[in-house]
């Protein structure tokens, strides 16, 4: 082995009289006397205890007998996958009632992962080994080395020690006949692994199962395409935009407008099509003048409009588009409230293909339609909408509960500025913006009726009446305001009605947005220590580097090759497999900083015993990885 600044070679236990057990320890230093009457079962980071680094030889892939081929990938209908049929007990993310306070500094931030992050609930019998959690080592450093031990306890072991040590965390490939094809490891299976204990605040290092599924559904709605075959009236691309995905039922007859996902390619982003069919524009600059102004619009509850294609032939006709961002899974006030068997999102009945959001849970009014507080939600949301688009000098025009969508926890307006091409300066826009409130109004006596056309004239008197019986008078209030058609109004005159209101909806978002970066974070971390595996396993075990032979074996190779069977291949002193993923993530997190914490290493046949800092590993690897670099081609994927 060539020797390399930074590296210490220990000669092992037992140094000479006086030595004690490990390098340098006094006689008298309770790490000494536990390494003379060792008798505990697991492993030991210290020098003098033999670590039985028993890893399996690499054997260099065409040295190895082939084995037989793998099992054929299970191959099922998108359906049988059963993506959104979220487990009755998992609780849905917007009603995870989570303060701040259980979502504090992702636990591998320090160092010492606490235990309750990554211990499974034990599902089946204790292993008959168990190991014993670093809170009951003890620490103690010496000339910059920090041992950890533990000393034999008479306690017996607390079942939540136990591990579960599950090595099959299983895989799926669905191809199905159409369009859809998903290949990634099966989510309930990742899920149940993973899952905290019941009814704890307990957190697992990854992402939570409800917010993934979410995020994975939305990621499979991003992701539809359809097949042409099946819909030959979609076209192939509409100017810029490719890969339409009709988002709600076309080839209807006599239809007026679509919805549809596209992707851009100028820009690679997916966009919501509203196409107007048929609708030809002769007085382009007169009939657009305010799109502008609409592009220019920005708040979370609207949905943004980014660009309007005038004429466009694509389907045969002279077609009006409006592109907006596009919210995968959104759904509509009205699909999600008064029309729940609808929440389609995504359905093909070629395929038996369904993603629906597991958030946006199907909420059906009853007798007396929703609960005041969702509806005191939904006006603050609505309200502030309405107030950016007053403010800007234009109007909405389109309010109604087809034309909200919810997404996650908010609620958006959507297909704004189309009525304004459609039918320019038809009134003036004082009259359009009490209209508005109007239709506001109009939201607030449907959701509060629990039925869609509850304001209509005839049937206003008996919602009136439910309302008044079954809700606030500040509610009455701010219908009443809204639906005041004889006094000129704005909607900054209801804000005084909301009062207090206005801050538990601004503190549950707050909450929300607390939880979201809790979960970022994390992913952050794990996104630190995959670039971090990946350029171990770039590095390690290669059988060529250019011309260099023996290079994987040599100088700072080999020490990141026993950095690397002492971080994965710890095995007790019995030989066994010993998994601890929180050594793992905290050996990780040290190379990744370079800590000058030591380590011990051992080379697998015991003959070699190494003491090495963190920073000195690290130097090994970002040198191994630059001439790896130096002699390859990089292809960056972004
Ligand atoms: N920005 C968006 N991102 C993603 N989906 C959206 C967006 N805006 C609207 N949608 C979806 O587009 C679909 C619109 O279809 P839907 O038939 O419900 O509305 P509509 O065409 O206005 O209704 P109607 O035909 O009764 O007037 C809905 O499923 C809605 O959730």
């Amino acid at each position: 082995m060539q020797s390399n600044e930074g590296y210490q070679f220990d000669g092992g236990p037992n140094q000479g009289p006086g030595q004690g057990q490990g390098q340098g320890l006094p006689a008298g230093s309770r790490l000494n006397q536990y390494l003379a009457n060792n008798s505990r079962q697991g492993p030991s980071f210290g020098p003098g205890t033999p670590i039985n680094v028993n890893a399996p030889i690499f054997i260099p892939k065409h040295q190895q007998p082939q084995p037989p081929p793998p099992p054929p990938p299970a191959v099922n209908q998108f359906a049988q996958l059963a993506i959104h049929d979220v487990p009755v007990q998992m609780i849905p993310f917007n009603q995870i009632n989570a303060g701040p306070q259980h979502y504090g500094p992702p636990p591998h931030m320090s160092h010492r992962p606490s235990m309750q992050h990554h211990h499974p609930q034990p599902m089946a019998p204790p292993p008959p080994h168990v190991q014993v959690p670093y809170d009951r080592y003890h620490q103690e450093s010496r000339g910059g080395t920090t041992y950890f031990y533990n000393e034999p306890s008479d306690q017996p072991l607390d079942a939540e020690h136990y591990h579960e040590v599950d090595g099959n965390e299983g895989g799926i490939v669905v191809n199905t006949s159409g369009v859809f094809c998903y290949n990634a490891p099966l989510p309930l299976a990742h899920m149940t692994r993973f899952r905290g204990k019941p009814n704890s605040t307990q957190q697992t290092q990854f992402i939570s199962p409800e917010l993934r599924m979410e995020l994975l559904n939305r990621q499979l709605a991003f992701d539809t395409k359809v097949d042409p075959n099946l819909y030959p009236e979609i076209p192939q691309n509409v100017e810029h935009f490719t890969n339409l995905v009709p988002l709600e039922n076309t080839g209807m007859q006599n239809q007026s407008h679509s919805t549809y996902k596209a992707i851009s390619c100028r820009d690679g982003n997916f966009y919501c099509l509203r196409r107007i069919h048929g609708n030809r524009i002769q007085q382009p600059g007169k009939q657009t003048h305010l799109v502008e102004q609409w592009k220019k619009l920005v708040h979370g509850n609207i949905v943004p409009l980014r660009e309007v294609l005038l004429n466009c032939r694509a389907f045969e006709d002279y077609s009006l588009i409006f592109a907006y961002d596009y919210y995968p899974l959104a759904e509509t006030l009205m699909t999600k409230h008064f029309d729940p068997k609808n929440v389609t999102n995504f359905y093909d009945p070629a395929n038996n293909f369904r993603i629906t959001s597991p958030m946006g849970v199907p909420v059906s009014l009853g007798p007396s339609g929703a609960n005041e507080t969702m509806i005191w939600s939904y006006i603050i949301q609505i309200a502030a909408a309405l107030r950016a688009i007053h403010a800007s000098g234009l109007a909405c025009r389109t309010l109604d509960l087809n034309k909200i969508i919810c997404y996650g926890n908010k609620i958006m307006l959507s297909f704004c500025g189309i009525a304004d091409v459609l039918d320019p300066d038809s009134t003036p826009i004082q009259q359009q913006q009490n209209e508005d409130l109007n239709m506001f109004g109009n939201i607030i006596v449907s959701l509060a009726t629990g039925r869609a056309n509850a304001w209509r004239k005839d049937l206003y008197p008996q919602s009136k009446k439910l309302i008044d019986e079954n809700f606030s008078i500040d509610l009455r209030n701010v219908i009443g305001f809204l639906h005041n058609n004889g006094s000129r109004k704005t909607i900054n005159e209801i804000m005084p009605m909301i009062g207090g209101r206005f801050f538990t909806v601004m503190e549950n978002m707050q909450a929300k947005t607390d939880v979201l970066e809790g979960e970022l974070s994390r992913e952050m971390e794990n996104g630190r220590l995959l670039r971090l595996l990946a350029k171990m396993n770039t590095v390690l075990e290669r059988v060529e580097n250019g011309t260099e032979e023996g290079w994987s074996e040599t100088g700072d190779r080999f020490m990141l090759k026993l950095f690397r069977d002492y971080v994965f291949h710890q095995v007790t002193d019995q030989g066994r497999a010993w998994l601890d993923m929180a050594h793992i993530v905290q050996c990780l997190n040290k190379l990744d900083c370079g800590t000058l914490e030591k380590i011990e290493m051992v080379a697998r046949g015991g003959d070699t015993q190494i003491i090495i800092d963190y920073a000195t590993l690290k130097k090994c690897l970002e040198k191994s990885y630059r001439e790896l670099m130096g002699n390859t081609m990089m292809i960056v994927h972004r």
